[in-house]
């Protein structure tokens, strides 16, 4: 199934579509989330000397009022603290009236040895930093470093962002409603949430039917179909040929990553196109991948008259210069035969002075073309995107991907995917293993691959950057760029295991 992210806004109107619809009022669907609350904790905690409550003043409050009554109905010995009563008539004072336990001031709470603590301060309305005596008890559960345990969204953190605002709970177990939301997905929000529990409370899956849904979870549902079968009767053509630029004598082994990536993912044929000073020792390092010399932009033109390559790389290790400025042009100037392209690295920074040249070429042009910017390359061609804190990471790769006609793939630890026509996807199978020299490059020859054997650009895209996380994350401690390649048939066979023989 495909794994959709709701923004708080959008689960808010899934909510309130929700108790349109019925079966379930507001308290209704409350008592549930409540309930779903209550069970893990009993599951997961039975060995806690007792469960601290903390209530805010609004509905995350109100799921709170109810697990407290419901551990407590349970034996758990339970301690409520509360300032605020929930304005009146609400869900929240109807769960209040009905808890049984009495509300100490907040003031009061001391963090106990033992003791877990659940966090119902705040959920999807935190609308401003947690400051006073809140910002305090969330330092001193932290000093304690005693277990926590979150409803909806450790409180203070942004729901939508996945940055906190101002003091922020560090919760080991987050349990959220329906669907999960950018924050518990986006850095810090998705380390600071612990695990991450997705509780049903009722809601029809039918209430996401009349929204229209640009946000997902990245993972095989979202583009398996569109991976291409290898026909019985395929020929190395047939399957996608990639060109991978090279760097200059002294900065070949970026390329030649990206090319051994574009490969092992599948490309029938993959060729290096490489300046005159570095051909001998491409030559030395390649043996199925192709080699040509391509030293200016005249001979681009030519290898793609006569070789018709289906996607290319260029950027990795390809010098900040004019040949990669002309080469990323030419490229972009086809009509035929190339269907995408993929830029990283130089062929970024070589736009720096100039990034309206390259989006204008972009949108300009028919092929589908691939932006794998890290923070800092996205800085130098959307310094104002990059600059504007209060922008969620999906929100700057949107507009990034809207203002440059490309698909842009904003990396890091929580890696977005995002299309010119507004969808997107956030990565969560990233390994920390993948910080390590070259990673970046192969990830480029993994997607240009699958855009080579004609895979739509999105799903491409999105189909990279797991298969190269899972790789990563499936070789663990000790991998170096040179080993992502070779685990991609591990991956595969895992992803497509009637594809033997
Ligand atoms: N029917 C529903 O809508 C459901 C909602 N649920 C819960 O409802 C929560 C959302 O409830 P609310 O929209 O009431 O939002 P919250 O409970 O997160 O916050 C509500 C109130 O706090 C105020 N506030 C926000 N930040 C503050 C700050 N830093 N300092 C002081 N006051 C602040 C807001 O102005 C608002 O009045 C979800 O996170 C979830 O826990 C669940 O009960 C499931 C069903
Ligand atoms: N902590 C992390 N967790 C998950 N993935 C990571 C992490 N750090 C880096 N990566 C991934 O590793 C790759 C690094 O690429 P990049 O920054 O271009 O490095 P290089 O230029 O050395 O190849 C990206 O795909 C990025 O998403
Ligand atoms: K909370």
């Amino acid at each position: 199934m495909r794994m959709v992210v709701l923004t708080p806004e959008e689960m808010g109107n899934v909510d309130r579509a929700a108790i349109t619809a019925g079966p379930h009022d507001g308290y209704g669907l409350m008592r549930n989330a409540g309930a779903a609350v209550a069970d893990l904790i009993l599951e997961r905690f039975s060995g806690a000397a007792g469960v601290a409550v903390l209530c805010g003043p609004g509905n995350n409050g109100g799921d709170g009022y109810v697990i407290a009554r419901l551990l407590a109905e349970r034996g758990v010995n339970v301690r409520l603290f509360a300032d605020a009563a929930p304005q009146e008539d609400s869900d929240a004072a109807r769960a209040r009236e009905d808890c049984f336990v009495t509300p100490e001031a907040l003031a009061d709470f001391r963090p106990e040895t033992g003791w877990l603590v659940l966090d119902a301060l705040y959920g999807a309305g935190l609308s401003k930093p947690i400051a006073g005596i809140e910002a305090e008890l969330i330092e001193r559960v932290a000093a304690a470093g005693v277990p926590v345990v979150a409803v909806d969204l450790p409180s203070g953190l942004s729901g939508l962002t996945g940055k906190p605002l101002g003091s922020c709970f560090d919760a080991d177990l987050t349990v959220t409603f329906f669907r999960k939301k950018p924050g518990h997905l986006l850095m810090p929000g998705r380390r600071l949430c612990g695990e991450l529990v997705v509780a049903d409370i009722g809601i029809a899956e039918t209430a996401l039917a009349s929204m229209d849904i640009a946000l997902w979870e990245n993972g095989p549902a979202l583009w398996r179909d569109g991976v291409p079968a290898v026909e019985i009767d395929a020929h190395k053509y047939v399957r996608g040929h990639v060109a991978v630029v090279s760097g200059g004598g002294a900065s070949t082994g970026a390329a030649r990553l990206a090319a051994r990536g574009a490969a092992r993912a599948g490309a029938g044929a993959v060729t290096v196109l490489s300046p005159a000073n570095a051909l001998s020792v491409n030559a030395m390092h390649l043996t199925s991948i192709m080699l040509r010399k391509a030293e200016a932009v005249d001979e681009l033109i030519a290898f793609l008259d006569e070789r018709k390559p289906t996607a290319a790389v260029l950027g990795p290790a390809a010098g900040t210069g004019e040949r990669t400025r002309s080469f990323a042009l030419g490229f972009l100037e086809r009509n035929e035969g190339l269907k995408g392209l993929v830029l990283d690295a130089d062929a970024i920074t070589a736009f720096a002075d100039a990034p309206d040249t390259l989006f204008e070429a972009v949108r300009s042009s028919v092929i589908a073309t691939v932006l794998t910017p890290h923070d800092g390359e996205f800085a130098r061609l959307f310094g104002d995107l990059a600059a504007d804190a209060s922008m969620s990471k999906v929100e700057r790769a949107r507009a990034a991907a809207e203002r440059s006609g490309a698909v842009i793939i904003l990396k890091g630890a929580d890696t977005v995917v995002a299309c010119p026509d507004g969808r997107a996807a956030i990565n969560t199978n990233g390994s920390r293993f993948l910080a390590t020299a070259g990673s970046g490059d192969v990830l480029c020859g993994i997607v240009a691959s699958h855009l080579a054997q004609g895979m739509p650009v999105f799903e491409a895209a999105s189909a990279g950057v797991w298969l190269h996380a899972e790789a990563g994350g499936m070789f663990g401690r000790g991998l170096i760029a040179e080993d992502l390649p070779e685990m991609l048939p591990h991956v595969f066979q895992a992803l497509f295991p009637d594809d033997m023989g």
